[in-house]
C-alpha cells in the first residue's frame, strides 16, 4: 500500500472513506453487548463516543477495528468488508498503551517498514512522528522507561506516523495528568485538521467538549443519540443521556 499522508482542505474528505457497521449484535455470558447497532464515519471531524461503563464503546472500537467479529452484522469500508489484502487505514490507542520492547523510534520504525516504505522515508517519518509527539529527545531511549504520558504520546504517534484515515482512540487520557491529557489533546486536534477522522471514548466529559465536532451516546449497547456536540451538551434528547450528562445514574 502506497504511503499517503494525511493533507488538509476538502480534498481530502472526500478520500476518507466510509467505515459503516450495519445492524452489529454482539452476545457475550447470553447477554447483548451491541443491540441492532449501526454507526458509520466518514468525512471530516472527531466524533466523541460517550456513555456509562459497560455501554459498548470499547466493543464497539474492537469490532470496528475487526479485532472482535459481531455476532450477526456486519462493517464495511467503502461498501466492502475489510480483508488482509485491503486493509483500511485505520489506527488505533488504547487506554493502556501498548508498545513494542524497543527504543520509541523502533516502535514508529516497526509501523512504517509494515507498509514497506523505504529507510530514508522511514526515517523522516518517525522524526517527524517523534517531533510531532515533543519526543524526539527520547527517539533512542527504550519505551518501557518513558513515564506513563510519554508512553501514550508515542502510542499516538505511532498510529498517525501510518497516516490512517479514521482513528480510534479508547480513553488515551485516562491514566493521565492534566499537562499530558493536554499534550495528547493538542496532537489529536491537529491529525483532525489536518483530515484524519476520529472517534473517541472518554468518560472526561470536558474533553468531549473541547474536542468533538458530533457526539454519539451509547447506553446498553444501542446508539440512542448522535448529533452536533453543542446540541447534546445543551440539549441532550433522552433521559438516559440527561442523567449521564448531569451525573445521575443511568438506568
Ligand atoms: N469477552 C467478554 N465476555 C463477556 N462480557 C464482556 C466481554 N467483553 C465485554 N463484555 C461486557 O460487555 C459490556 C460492555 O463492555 P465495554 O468494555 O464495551 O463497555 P464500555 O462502554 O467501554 O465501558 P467502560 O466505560 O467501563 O470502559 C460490559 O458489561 C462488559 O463486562
Amino acid at each position: 500500500m502506497p504511503f499517503d499522508p494525511p493533507g488538509t482542505g476538502g480534498k481530502d474528505a472526500a478520500r476518507v472513506m466510509p467505515l459503516t457497521c450495519s445492524a452489529l449484535h454482539v452476545i457475550r455470558g447470553g447477554r447483548a453487548i451491541l443491540s441492532d447497532l449501526s454507526f458509520n464515519l466518514e468525512g471530516r471531524g472527531l466524533t466523541a463516543l460517550l456513555g456509562p461503563n459497560g455501554a459498548g464503546k470499547s466493543m464497539l472500537l474492537r469490532v470496528m477495528a475487526s479485532l472482535v467479529a459481531p455476532d450477526s452484522g456486519q462493517v464495511t469500508w467503502n461498501g466492502r468488508t475489510p480483508d488482509r489484502s485491503r486493509r483500511p487505514r485505520l489506527g488505533f490507542v488504547f487506554q493502556k498503551p501498548i508498545l513494542l520492547r524497543r527504543s520509541a523510534a523502533a516502535n514508529i520504525d516497526y509501523v512504517l517498514a509494515a507498509l514497506s516504505l523505504p529507510r530514508a522515508e522511514r526515517k523522516r517519518r518517525t522524526a517527524e512522528a517523534l517531533e510531532r509527539a515533543g519526543l524526539q529527545h527520547l527517539a533512542g531511549s527504550p519505551a518501557r522507561v518513558l513515564s506513563g504520558g510519554e508512553q501514550q504520546r508515542l502510542a499516538l504517534a505511532r498510529a498517525l506516523a501510518a497516516a490512517p484515515e479514521v482513528l480510534l482512540l479508547d480513553e488515551p487520557t485516562s491514566n493521565l495528568d492534566p499537562a499530558s491529557t493536554l499534550a495528547i489533546e493538542q496532537i489529536v486536534s491537529l491529525a483532525r485538521d489536518q483530515g484524519t477522522r476520529i472517534l473517541l471514548v472518554t468518560h472526561d466529559i470536558g474533553q468531549a467538549r473541547r474536542l468533538a465536532d458530533e457526539v454519539a451516546f451509547l447506553h446498553h449497547g444501542r446508539l440512542l443519540e448522535r448529533g452536533a456536540a453543542e446540541s447534546f451538551f445543551e440539549n441532550p434528547k433522552t433521559p438516559a443521556a440527561q442523567a449521564f450528562l448531569s451525573g445521575s445514574i443511568v438506568l
